[in-house]
């Protein structure tokens, strides 16, 4: 059954939408490269960037899920000043049947449309883009529930950009209790503890409690979405930055897709994080995930007193 099919859950067919919608603006990312003028503006820091594929993409994102689900909230990393033309052409998801098999548990099958709220990174991994460290980047389209991230979408525009000839992209999607697809999932080696983490919003607390974990390896990458199909194909265990840097657009699509897939997604002290409309935007106090069938409480434990105590909500 096609996810646009009547009498799909609205939460299978906001899911099935949004990964036609990830796609859409993952093919404006790449014209945008490809013309080769980024229009990079600085936001709150030297490290916090904004390109015309963020702002390009977002637009793209945000029209859409207006248009097909007028009474949700939809809230975007660029802010709403990017949206209020909505007299363009809007992307249409509909014809899109790439997708189908997007099963909803039965406590979600009849949630109502106003009570969705949707987080949207049009890009993540900003820094990455600029820097040409292209498989980074990703489209991130959260969908929350009673405060809870139970659907996301994650697209990745240029996996696979360095090997000519393979299909260019991918889209992996999930519904927390549901189903997930999009990639095969792997579970990471055993006999090793293969830590991943920031590469451009280090500091000595990101740092502290890496270390304490005592990881066989740590890969520096950028980009949440990015750090999370990591922890779905095998190629780490954990995710962990203890920093106040990401937000609640970057956290509610990876998190919901990690579940899905059975693995787990908390703030560094281990408490859930809220992804209500009126929920702050910052994710104070750190993120830490594990890939399915890892102790997440054992990491949890490991992380030091004084780093918890240096992220205070
Ligand atoms: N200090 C920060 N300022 C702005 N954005 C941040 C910061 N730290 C993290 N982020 C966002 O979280 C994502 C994951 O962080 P990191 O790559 O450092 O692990 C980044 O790609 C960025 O999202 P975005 O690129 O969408 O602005
Ligand atoms: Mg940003
Ligand atoms: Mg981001
Ligand atoms: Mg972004």
């Amino acid at each position: 059954m096609s996810v646009a099919a009547k009498g799909a859950p609205l939460l299978s067919r906001v899911v099935g939408y949004s990964v036609a919608i990830a796609n859409n603006a993952g093919n404006i990312i790449r014209d945008i490269m490809k013309k080769g003028e980024l229009g990079i503006v600085e936001k709150e820091s030297a490290q916090d960037l904004q390109t015309e594929a963020d702002r390009a993409a977002q637009r793209s994102i945000i029209t859409a899920l207006q248009k097909y689900f007028p009474k949700s909230t939809i809230i975007g990393e660029e802010g709403e000043e990017e949206v209020k033309d909505l007299s363009g052409q809007v992307f249409d998801p509909t014809a899109d049947s790439s997708v189908s098999g997007i099963t909803c548990p039965s406590h979600l099958t009849s949630v109502a449309e106003e009570e969705l709220v949707i987080w949207v990174d049009p890009l993540d991994g900003t820094a990455e883009y600029t820097q040409g460290l292209l498989d980074h980047v990703t489209v991130l389209i959260g969908i929350a529930s009673g405060g809870k991230a139970v659907g996301g979408v994650i697209h990745q525009p240029y996996y696979n950009y360095q090997n000519p000839g393979s299909k260019l992209g991918r889209t992996i999607w999930g519904i927390v209790g549901g189903s997930v697809g999009g990639m095969p999932l792997t579970a990471p080696p055993d006999g090793k503890l293969i830590v991943t983490t920031t590469r451009s919003h280090s500091s000595s607390t990101v740092n502290d409690a890496i270390a304490a974990l005592s990881p066989t390896e740590v890969l520096r990458v950028g980009g949440a979405g990015h750090k999370v199909m990591m922890l779905l194909e095998g190629k780490a265990h954990v995710y962990v930055f203890a920093s106040p840097g990401c937000k609640k657009w970057d956290t509610c699509a990876p998190q919901a897709v990690l579940e899905a897939a059975g693995g787990v997604l908390s703030d560094i002290q281990g408490k859930v994080i809220p992804y209500h409309a009126s929920a702050p935007h910052r994710n104070s106090t750190g993120v830490l995930a594990s890939a399915a069938g890892q102790d997440h409480q054992a990491f949890l434990t490991k992380i030091p007193q004084h780093v918890k105590d240096n992220l205070k909500a």
